[in-house]
């Protein structure tokens, strides 16, 4: 089942609408999304479609006219896959298909897709399998339909009830099997958290791409792999630190994205234990990236759904190294200063104040800024550590009083 949906796609077309509640600037920062996610998923986009619309059509998803444009294009230019930015409904999937004689896809979808091609463990591989199989249970009627198809129709009785009932057991009875798996790992991997003693814990948490595996890898002088694709990592990596004499976890993990799909946040449950175990989060964001607020606020959503958003939390903005101010015209009375307008000293007077000393500007690449880094965190983790071990308190110092 999940074989027949595998895409080998190179050539791909974006389609995505502009509502109300979705202007035009949100429209282009989703696609730019989406596309850099066809990127990292081995596709090549060849054009954007967008439309105005109050609401998305519930049988196509955008209208008939601009339906045309797109089926031209794909047929002129070959190509495999539509890539759609919202979810769409089995019905939409099915006519739209229909039309464009081409594989139709959603964002969902298209994520899964990419962690499917990056999942090394076979810990990893079976939570994105679950994942895929739980976007697939309800979709199962569309899916018969291309069957119908394959088969030609005259004469042909369609598949029955019966089968798809048939198929749908199956697909549950997989699900429950992978979820029983699942639970039998998650049972080692939690002794084995356990024997890590009481160290204190730390996992580096933000959205995909911003370099928590680069920070990582600087702080523990370990080999994670760095890629700039969207989700690089998908499996957990610890490692031991310890600065001065101050011995710590830290962890990096799968990256966080808006819209993440449900399906995966349920399956990687057990992955993001790491995060909901720790004692401190540093969540890197990616200052250089436009959207870093929107990023922030993702990140943050999710930690709440995994209950783990009260955790003392060092916000450290990455990337400083490729920050840049847009310029703003002084003379140019039509136009108004906005953020993107700051100066990363104007950005530091903002709601990044009220975060007080819990805030770092590094370059996770340049190892810029790092004594800060050092410091932060060890008075971080000393706090924690001490409150832990009380009697271990004359062992670790403030900071200044520590000598390298
Ligand atoms: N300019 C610049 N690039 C950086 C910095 N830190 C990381 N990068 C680049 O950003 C890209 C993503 O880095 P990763 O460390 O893989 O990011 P990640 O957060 O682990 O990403 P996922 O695992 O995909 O969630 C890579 O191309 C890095 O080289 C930095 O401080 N400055
Ligand atoms: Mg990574």
């Amino acid at each position: 089942m999940l074989e027949q949906e595998n895409i080998e796609y190179e050539k791909a077309v974006l389609v995505g609408i502009i509502t109300q509640s979705q202007d035009e600037e949100t429209s282009t920062e989703y696609l730019d999304e989406l596309e850099f996610l066809t990127y990292s998923a081995g596709g090549e986009v060849l054009k954007r479609f967008t439309q105005k619309m109050d609401r998305p059509d519930p049988k196509t998803f955008i209208g008939s006219g601009k339906m045309e444009m797109v089926r031209q294009f794909v047929e002129e230019h070959e190509i495999g896959t539509a890539i759609f930015d919202d979810e769409l409904t089995p019905a939409q999937q099915k006519n739209i298909e229909r039309i464009l004689k081409c594989k139709v896809i959603d964002r969902t979808y298209l994520i899964l897709d990419i962690f499917s091609q990056r999942a090394q463990t076979s810990y990893a591989r079976t939570q994105v399998e679950l994942a895929q199989y739980e976007y697939l249970l309800p979709r199962l009627v569309g899916l018969w339909t291309h069957l119908e198809r394959q088969r030609g129709g005259i004469g042909m009785r369609g598949p029955g009830e019966t089968e798809i009932e048939t198929d749908r057991r199956i697909v549950r009875d997989k699900i429950s099997l992978l979820k029983k798996k699942i639970k039998s790992i998650d049972k080692q991997m939690s002794t084995q958290r356990g024997n890590r003693g009481a160290l204190v814990r730390v996992a580096l948490v933000g959205y995909t791409n911003v370099g928590k595996s680069t920070l990582m890898n600087a702080i523990s002088k370990s080999d994670v792999f760095v890629e700039n694709k969207l989700f690089a990592t998908l499996d957990t990596t610890v490692r031991k630190v310890v600065i001065r004499n101050l011995p710590f976890l830290l962890s990096d993990t799968v990256g966080f994205i808006r819209k993440l799909p449900t399906q995966l946040v349920e399956s990687f449950k057990s992955t993001l234990d790491e995060v909901r175990e720790a004692d401190l989060l540093l969540h890197v964001v990616d200052i250089s990236h436009k959207s870093f607020e929107e990023h922030i606020a993702s990140v943050n959503k999710i930690l709440d759904e995994i209950n783990s958003a009260d955790k003392p939390t060092i916000m450290v903005f990455n990337k400083i190294d490729q920050y840049k101010a847009e310029d703003f015209d002084e003379t140019d009375l039509t136009i108004e200063r906005t953020t993107a307008n700051y100066s990363l000293e104007e950005w530091q007077k903002t709601w990044m104040n009220k975060l007080g000393d819990r805030v770092l500007f590094i370059s996770a690449l340049n190892k810029e800024n790092f004594d800060e880094l050092r410091k932060k965190v060890y008075d971080a983790v000393r706090e924690i550590h001490v409150t832990r071990f009380p009697h271990n308190h004359f062992l670790y110092p403030e900071y200044q009083e520590t000598v390298e």
